[in-house]
């Protein structure tokens, strides 16, 4: 948990310091500063904002770089400073270290916000992400792999790019590229599905409690961006002139997806094993007719409450895995407290959402800062928070209310 935590020029925030407490509520005008808060937090943890990926867009207009320095309940700290030109300087414990993750793995951020409201209408990446988020911080070995992965699919595809006819020399390097995505994919593929299934009844319980009249009919897949039944290096092989045509990798974990679905009450009933066995890895799978995409039933407002279910359901997920495993024998990735980030949640959700939301939250192991543009909300957060500590911003000037 953040028990202080200091920023130095991230957009109209100058100079901040905050001894925050379990509950945080930031409430100002728009534009007043709230969205930066956040943002400087997520970017501690993450290495990037959440808004912008140009670190001079969320520096302060005529500085160099921005600084974010936390110190948590363990008395371990973190910093972060970023140069306009993206370069980094990370600390732990007044040590310089090389790899985000090792930030991102003290400082476990989830962030529910308008920008991800749209997830289900996007490319894949969000919902990849969603998934990456728990297997991250679930298994410790899926990390390496993924960057080991992207490493050679980034040289493949800049070969790819490169040419349409590869030399004799340039094919045999392919192919040892392939043989390790294949290794990697399939680690890969084995971290992300085992986690999918552990979160799919958290998921069910999440749109029990915020969608209780869908309940029966919204589930999720996942797909592993390839027939997982045969080695990734096979089938690259075997679509290297489509992909050498197009000058990029089409298939492999790089486009794995988590969908969700809807499916008629009825097919349920007909359909009730293929509903439950969805088509796992297969990217071809077709899917029963009475069976589609959640985002072309739901309407915007329950899509919001669907999102929010997806994120909602990873804490518990995350929080009983860490209290049930033996952390050295499952790799754990995770042993800090979750800071959960909530951005202007009541723009997004209704009353009844909301309180189902921070209720759940007051009852996790886990840090609430959540921004808001009136004070409607703080007799809820005083019912439910024992102390929770309450900041007004205005022109970037945070004071405690
Ligand atoms: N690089 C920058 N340097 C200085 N100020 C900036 C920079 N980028 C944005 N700002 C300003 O910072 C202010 C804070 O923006 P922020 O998004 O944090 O506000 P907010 O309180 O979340 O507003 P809203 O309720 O409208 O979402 C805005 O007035 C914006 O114009």
């Amino acid at each position: 948990m953040i028990e202080r935590l200091q920023i130095s020029h991230l957009r109209n925030l100058t100079q901040v310091n905050l001894q925050p407490a379990a509950c945080n509520v930031i409430i100002g005008a728009n534009g007043s500063g709230k969205t930066s808060l956040l943002e400087a937090i997520f970017l501690l943890s993450r290495g990037k904002s959440f808004r912008h990926h140009q670190p001079k867009r969320y520096i302060q207009h005529h500085q160099n770089m921005v600084t974010v320095h936390a110190k948590l309940n363990d008395s371990s700290t973190l910093a972060i400073q970023k140069q306009a030109d993206a370069t980094t300087l990370l600390r732990l414990n007044q040590t310089t270290v090389y790899n985000q993750s090792i930030l991102t793995e003290q400082l476990p951020t989830l962030l529910i916000d308008p920008s991800t409201m749209d997830m289900l209408e996007q490319g894949s990446a969000s919902r990849r992400q969603l998934l990456d988020w728990l297997v991250f911080h679930m298994k410790q070995g899926f990390h390496p792999q993924w960057v080991a992965y992207q490493r050679l699919l980034k040289q493949r595809n800049s070969l790819l790019k490169k040419t349409r006819h590869l030399t004799q020399v340039q094919l045999a390097e392919l192919k040892s590229w392939d043989k390790g995505l294949s290794s990697h994919a399939a680690l890969i593929h084995h971290y992300r599905e085992r986690i999918f299934t552990e979160w799919q009844p958290y998921f069910a319980e999440s749109i029990e409690q915020l969608l209780p009249s869908y309940a029966e009919q919204l589930s999720l897949s996942y797909n592993a961006g390839y027939d997982t039944s045969i080695a990734l290096d096979v089938q690259l092989n075997e679509r290297l002139e489509q992909d050498l045509q197009l000058g990029y990798t089409r298939i492999g974990n790089h486009r794995a997806d988590v969908h969700v679905h809807w499916h008629s009450d009825d097919s349920l009933e007909m359909n009730n094993e293929s509903a439950s066995t969805t088509p796992k890895n297969d990217v071809s799978a077709k899917l029963p007719t009475l069976k589609e995409q959640a985002a072309n039933v739901l309407s915007r407002g329950e899509k919001k409450l669907l999102i929010t279910a997806l994120r909602l359901s990873q804490l518990p997920l995350l929080l009983n895995a860490e209290q049930n495993v033996d952390s050295q024998r499952d790799g754990f990735n995770t042993r800090a407290t979750p800071v959960v980030l909530l951005d202007d949640i009541t723009a997004e959700l209704d009353n009844r959402a909301i309180e189902i939301l921070l209720s759940t939250l007051s009852q996790l192991p886990c840090q609430v800062f959540m921004s808001s543009l009136t004070d409607d909300i703080v007799p809820m957060i005083q019912d439910l928070w024992s102390n929770p500590n309450m900041f007004h911003v205005k022109q970037g000037n945070i004071q405690p209310l």
